[in-house]
């Protein structure tokens, strides 16, 4: 089968930017175009809109510069606007040489935005694309609310597109601005236009207003457009665009007649490093990317697992670098407890493993999150062993906490026979405790696990009212896992879970 490419256009630094809140400062948006293009690869990035700030002409200054020296200068894109030289002026001061130029898709946006008629907004576009072509610069054309163009005045639309045959542009981006597409209408649209207009290069932009922009991609896709475009975590205005890790999974598992050079392997870290920088978490189940999603919860699950994967779809975590695991709480049956255990290097009898799943499904029914580090404890308060040889104690410890004086911490303690003392400041009080203990383990020249994630909660309900919660992820050389601590005080309750992280350390 001889298979189409498709383009993918990476927008997370122009629309995703458009998240409500989320601002990325240059040094962060040089990194993710560099990793964008470089490791995760896809074709093209769109890393701005032209005008916007200061700051934003100095993150693509940054960007060209290290694009032009790595020979990557063609894939930086940036939108622009119909507004004779403005936009120009500012990419020749940005050093872009593509740009996106933004033009009315509908007769609706044309005549209450612009106010003006189509023929005066064609002039007006040709100007720009004119000066354009003589300043060196590529240009790719948006059709802005193209969808209800083709919705409420297809005959515009038409005739815009009539007059961009003409005109010396690259490709017309085809944005679902107000995300109303529905899959059928999208390929309806779409392959409208491809017959229309075969020599043109359409690339569609899909958004998420309905939870349809996968599907729409899909759609688009399959109705004959040659690109995409993306966004990290599916980032972009109000609810978002098209989410890449999921489009890329989607379209490599139900689209084997299209082929791209993006690389599956890559999708998750970039996911991860957009999260930190843009400080909107991944929701647990977002597909391919979010905490829960390759986590099998139910007993049954787990047991069609051992049973020949009965429970695998094609979407394996290998693919993106990630590993499923089975969820400890109240639906758990002996499987989920036995995979775990396994992990753990524990074996258990068989009445012994009844008696561990019982337990971890009633602190389960009373809201309790066990974590697979939480099983020796679980096992050692249940068969009243000592599974759980603490080879590393917390002895003593006095944190302090003033106004206007950095938190500082005094730390003793024991690991194996031997005994340590140590202080440190730092940030607040659990940062203090941190840099003491990192002290001690430095003496020992041992690096501890870094932390990826600190989560706090109140456990709802029953006898853990006023107690609180703290569940750590920890990441070292091959492994991430999470520890839990429960105390009233939320600092106790973080030492807590650090020391049965430092349990887990050869
Ligand atoms: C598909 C998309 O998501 S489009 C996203 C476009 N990107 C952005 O909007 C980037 C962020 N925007 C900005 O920083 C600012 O809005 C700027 C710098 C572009 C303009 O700022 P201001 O001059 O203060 O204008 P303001 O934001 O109030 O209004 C936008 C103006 O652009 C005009 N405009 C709208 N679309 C276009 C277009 N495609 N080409 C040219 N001008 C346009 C509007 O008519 C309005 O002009 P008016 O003030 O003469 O009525």
């Amino acid at each position: 089968m001889k298979r189409r490419y498709i383009e993918i256009m990476d927008t997370t630094l122009r629309d995703g930017e458009q998240t409500s809140g989320v601002s990325f400062s240059a040094s962060e948006k040089l990194a993710l175009a560099q990793l964008l293009l470089t490791e995760v690869r896809v074709d093209r990035v769109e890393v701005a809109s032209a005008r916007v700030s200061a700051g934003e002409l100095e993150a693509v200054q940054q960007i060209t510069t290290w694009a032009a020296s790595a020979g990557l200068l063609d894939k930086i894109e940036v939108l622009t606007f119909v507004d004779g030289k403005a936009s120009l002026d500012w990419m020749r001061a940005s050093g872009a040489k593509v740009m996106n130029l933004l033009t009315k898709g509908s007769l609706n946006h044309l005549i209450h935005q612009l106010k003006k008629s189509p023929d005066e907004h064609f002039a007006d576009i040709r100007l720009v694309i004119e000066e354009a072509q003589q300043e060196g610069l590529q240009t790719n054309v948006y059709l802005e609310d193209w969808s209800n163009g083709m919705r409420n005045s297809p005959d515009y639309v038409f005739q815009l597109l009539d007059f961009l045959q003409t005109q010396p542009i690259r490709r017309a981006l085809l944005p679902d601005t107000l995300g109303i597409l529905t899959p059928s209408e999208t390929y309806a649209f779409i392959s409208q236009l491809v017959s229309r207009y075969p020599t043109i290069h359409f690339d569609f932009h899909a958004h998420n207003d309905y939870d349809l922009s996968v599907a729409n991609v899909l759609e688009g896709i399959r109705a004959g457009a040659q690109g995409i475009h993306l966004t990290v975590n599916g980032l972009g205005e109000r609810a978002g665009n098209a989410p890449m890790a999921s489009a890329i999974a989607a379209l490599r598992d139900f689209m084997p007649d299209v082929k791209m050079g993006v690389t599956e392997k890559s999708l998750y870290q970039v996911s991860k490093i957009v999260e930190t920088f843009s400080g909107l978490r991944i929701p647990d189940n977002k597909p391919v990317v979010g905490d829960n999603v390759f986590t099998q919860t139910a007993g049954i699950h787990a047991d069609g697992d051992k049973k020949n994967n009965l429970y695998f779809n094609a979407l394996l975590p290998e693919r993106f670098g990630r590993k499923r695991s089975y969820a400890l709480g109240k639906t758990s049956g002996k499987a989920n407890i036995e995979n775990n255990l396994r992990e753990l290097g524990i074996q258990l009898s068989e009445n012994d493993l009844k008696k561990v799943t019982q337990r971890v499904i009633e602190l389960g029914d009373q809201k309790e999150v066990v974590t697979r580090e939480d099983l020796p404890y679980v096992i050692a308060d249940v068969l009243n062993t000592n599974a759980v040889v603490s080879r590393v104690e917390i002895l003593n410890y006095v944190l302090t906490h003033s106004k206007d004086l950095k938190p500082s911490a005094t730390l003793r303690m024991r690991i194996n026979e031997e005994q340590f003392e140590e202080s440190a400041q730092g940030d607040g009080q659990y940062d203090a405790f941190m840099n003491a203990l990192k002290k001690i383990y430095g003496k020992k020249n041992q690096t501890l696990p870094v932390l990826t994630d600190y989560a706090v909660r109140i456990p709802t309900g029953g006898r853990t009212d006023a107690l609180c919660e703290t569940i750590i992820t920890w990441k070292d050389k091959n492994r991430e896992f999470k520890t839990r601590g429960l105390d009233s005080d939320q600092t106790v309750s973080a030492i807590k879970a650090t020391q049965k992280m430092l349990n887990t350390l050869d």
